[in-house]
């Protein structure tokens, strides 16, 4: 297999202000090709340790690529290093130059004495020209080499390594990869529950994931094998899938409701505004979301009409989550109502402790209300699972909303 290594450079990747997520993007673009990512590394804008890394990367990978460092300032070493490591001179591109003159005059500025290296390059060199921004890539071809050097926002560097990925001759390798995605069920129960189709080894891999969105269910390989597992695998998940591959729960949803003819509104307490966000997230949203509103204090749920005498029982309750959904389907006058209450941390509320999660739903069948005790590391991921479990809620009791969702409080 081709060997290949990638290096992400720059200092602040070094610092943990930045974490690097270039180097496994690049590597996971690399997944449908025969070549093994042996090593990813990140460096310093450091000249010197740069090149001896770039030298030892080049005698073991045929693949090297490298993002960040393209810049105009002086801690912008990456060209530096790679005519270093390779033993060639830097030369002025007058093309390249007059290129970024114009950039910056299209402007209406003159250009920075600066950015004048952003035009050099070695001789083995061609340039990979730069959509987004004013540093070119570079694309070394030596014997069996081949050196990618390219910019580091993910903006810039995607559609140039878009466009040089398939002129590099990869040999390819069947692979595919499924993904089902679940809520309501922690990776160890999944795991058990596929027993023996739970392959580490083999001709495909089966891997689990925890997100905030619930557990993912990654099945990769050789796609005969990929497809016969996820066949196998599919039913044993059952009604805990709620979406597969780049679905996302939000998504699922509003093509549910939008089939359905339905609207929805949210009312929010402990995730203050991020269920309507997630739900905004989607284009094309406005078919379906009428609005929503946070309604943190006990007085504003209220205000929004929420029965007092239930608000002075307790907000964290299922009964409140209900009366909260009830409220604003009444004033928007949706088909759906979302509604989350609960306490998120670091401190308890009502007596209730960190995790502890209430999700309402009203619609035209009724009301009913799902409660949970979340695990609660952080204040964030309690918010970011309580949003994810209303939108889970409603796309579950959708495909039976024919039947009535019941007028009880359900456990
Ligand atoms: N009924 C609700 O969902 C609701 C409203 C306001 C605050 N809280 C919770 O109360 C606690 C204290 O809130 P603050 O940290 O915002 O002061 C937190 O755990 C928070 O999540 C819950």
């Amino acid at each position: 297999m081709l060997l290949t290594e990638i290096i992400g450079v720059g200092s602040e990747l070094l610092y943990g202000e930045t974490v690097d997520t270039n180097t496994a993007e690049i590597a996971r673009s690399l997944q449908p090709y025969a070549v093994e990512v042996r090593r990813t590394l990140r460096v310093a804008d450091d000249p010197e340790v740069l090149s001896a890394e770039i030298g030892s990367a080049l005698t073991r990978a045929r693949l090297i690529v490298l993002s960040g460092g393209l810049g105009p300032t002086p801690d912008d070493v990456t060209r530096e290093a790679i005519a270093a490591a390779l033993g060639e001179p830097m030369e002025l591109d007058p093309e390249v130059l007059r290129w970024l003159e114009d950039l910056f005059a299209q402007r209406g500025w003159k250009m920075p004495e600066a950015n004048r290296k952003q035009a050099m390059k070695i001789p083995s060199a061609t340039w990979l020209p730069n959509p987004r921004g004013t540093a070119p890539g570079w694309w070394v071809r030596k014997g069996e080499l081949d050196l990618i050097a390219l910019p580091g926002p993910p903006a810039e560097w995607r559609p140039m390594w878009q466009q040089v990925l398939p002129q590099l001759g990869l040999p390819s390798r069947a692979y595919t990869r499924k993904i089902f995605k679940t809520f309501g069920l922690g990776e160890s129960a999944i795991t058990e529950g596929l027993g023996e189709l739970f392959a580490r080894k083999g001709r495909a891999e089966v891997g689990t994931y925890a997100k905030s969105h619930g557990v993912e269910v990654v099945i990769r390989g050789e796609p005969a094998e990929v497809e016969r597992l996820a066949q196998a695998i599919r039913p044993r998940l059952g009604r805990a899938v709620w979406g597969e591959d780049d679905d996302t729960l939000a998504q699922v949803l509003l093509r549910a409701l939008e089939a359905r003819g339905a609207t929805l509104v949210t009312i929010e307490s402990l995730t203050g505004g991020l269920l309507g966000s997630l739900v905004t997230e989607v284009p094309g949203a406005s078919r379906v979301y009428l609005g929503g509103v946070v309604s943190y204090s006990p007085e504003a749920k209220v205000r929004y009409g929420v029965p007092r005498e239930i608000v002075e029982r307790g907000t964290v309750s299922q009964e409140c989550a209900i009366a909260m959904a009830e409220a604003v389907r009444n004033t928007l006058g949706a088909t759906y109502a979302l509604a989350t209450t609960g306490v998120a941390g670091p401190d308890e509320l009502e007596g209730h402790p960190p995790g502890t999660v209430f999700v309402g739903l009203a619609g035209p069948g009724g009301s009913t209300a799902r409660s949970y005790r979340l695990p609660a590391p952080s204040r964030e991921v309690v918010r970011q699972r309580a949003a994810n479990a209303a939108l889970f809620m409603l796309a579950q009791e959708l495909p039976s909303v024919e039947r009535p969702i019941g007028g009880e409080v359900q456990r």
